[in-house]
């Protein structure tokens, strides 16, 4: 199976030996691969579930959703409801072991609750095989989301120690640090230096692989630093658009994930998500309202799918 090999090499793809590389290109087109998707649904404003859904099916992924919350559009719009699901996902997921549901990797994003954590431990545990992908969706830009409780961000960050794939932004790194967020990070302007001293404490902590994402310095390039079991540290430079857009972090997570679930390199997944976000960025500009609404990507799934050809 696809992920036994990504996580027995624990590289999640990278430097796979020609064998394992044989085998796992021999199951593209042939495998589905099933990915239990932890992320809220958004009735209007692109973001999680429907992010998540579109983009790892359009990768030949079987996408189970548990939705961990049920919200009337995105949070960056005013007078949102929000529905917690917390209550019912131990039933919810119970019923799964019943039915001999098989899972490849579990792909956790924006959470309801703290307890929420404990039952994305109890997936672990159900599908100890599965590749485990932690978007600790929490804060941007300095700021914690209206929906985040302390617990919630402390359980996240304890969730962070698990990730075999870990994709922090920097607010969000220094949460699970439990470093100070705001100016005291200089914004979104960090030295290659202080990233590498960021990735290498999130590594410790116990994470697999990182991506640290949306480091801007001013001179018309977002950067993403990576590093992984066996990959070193290196950077990946995107042209700066010059807004920022709600989902374009479930977009890049969801690419990135879609990129690997097709067996590409951490490396080319990196490079794949960046330019997918770098483009959906430019195709929402076509949109009316795009810079409440968030991202779009609908007429991009067909680069997604190109990840099978
Ligand atoms: N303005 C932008 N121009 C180009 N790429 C972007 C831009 N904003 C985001 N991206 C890409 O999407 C990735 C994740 O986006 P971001 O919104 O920063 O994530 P998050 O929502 O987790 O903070 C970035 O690291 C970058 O690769
Ligand atoms: C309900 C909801 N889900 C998910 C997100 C995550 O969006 P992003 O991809 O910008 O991190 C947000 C951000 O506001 C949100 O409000």
């Amino acid at each position: 199976m696809i992920i036994e090999m990504l996580k027995t090499t624990g590289k999640v793809g990278l430097s796979m030996s020609k064998a394992e590389e044989t085998v796992l290109y021999e199951r593209q087109g042939a495998y589905i691969p099933r990915i239990a998707a932890i992320h809220d649904l958004c009735g209007y404003g692109k973001c999680s579930l429907g992010v998540a859904i579109p983009v790892l099916s359009a990768a030949g992924c079987d996408v189970c959703p548990v939705p961990t919350g049920l919200f009337s559009s995105h949070t960056a719009f005013p007078g949102w409801y929000m529905h917690d699901t917390t209550d019912i996902l131990n039933d919810y997921l119970d019923a799964w072991k019943g039915i001999g549901v098989d899972i490849d990797a579990v792909y956790s994003g924006f959470l309801g609750s703290a307890e929420q954590v404990d039952i994305i431990r109890g997936v672990y545990a159900s599908y100890p095989g599965a590749l485990k992908v932690v978007d600790p969706v929490m804060a941007d830009h300095g700021k914690v989301y209206p929906t985040y409780t302390p617990d919630l961000c402390a359980a996240m960050a304890d969730l962070a120690s698990d990730a075999d794939l870990l994709t922090p932004n920097l607010t969000e790194a220094a949460i699970i640090l439990g470093e100070p967020i705001g100016d005291a990070w200089g914004g979104e302007n960090i030295s290659d230096d202080e990233a590498h001293r960021i990735i290498d404490a999130l590594l410790a902590r116990g994470a697999k692989n990182v991506v640290l994402k949306g480091i801007q310095r001013g001179d018309g390039l977002i950067r993403n630093f990576v590093a992984g079991a066996d990959t070193g540290f290196f950077e990946v430079k995107n042209e700066f658009v010059p807004y920022m857009l709600h989902g374009t972090g479930d977009l890049y997570a969801s690419a990135l994930l879609a990129a690997i679930m097709a067996g590409r390199t951490l490396a080319d997944a990196v490079s794949f998500a960046g330019l997918l976000t770098h483009d959906a960025m430019l195709v929402s500009a076509q949109q009316p309202d795009f810079q409440n609404r968030g991202v779009s990507f609908e007429p991009l799934l067909g680069k997604v799918a190109s990840l099978l050809a």
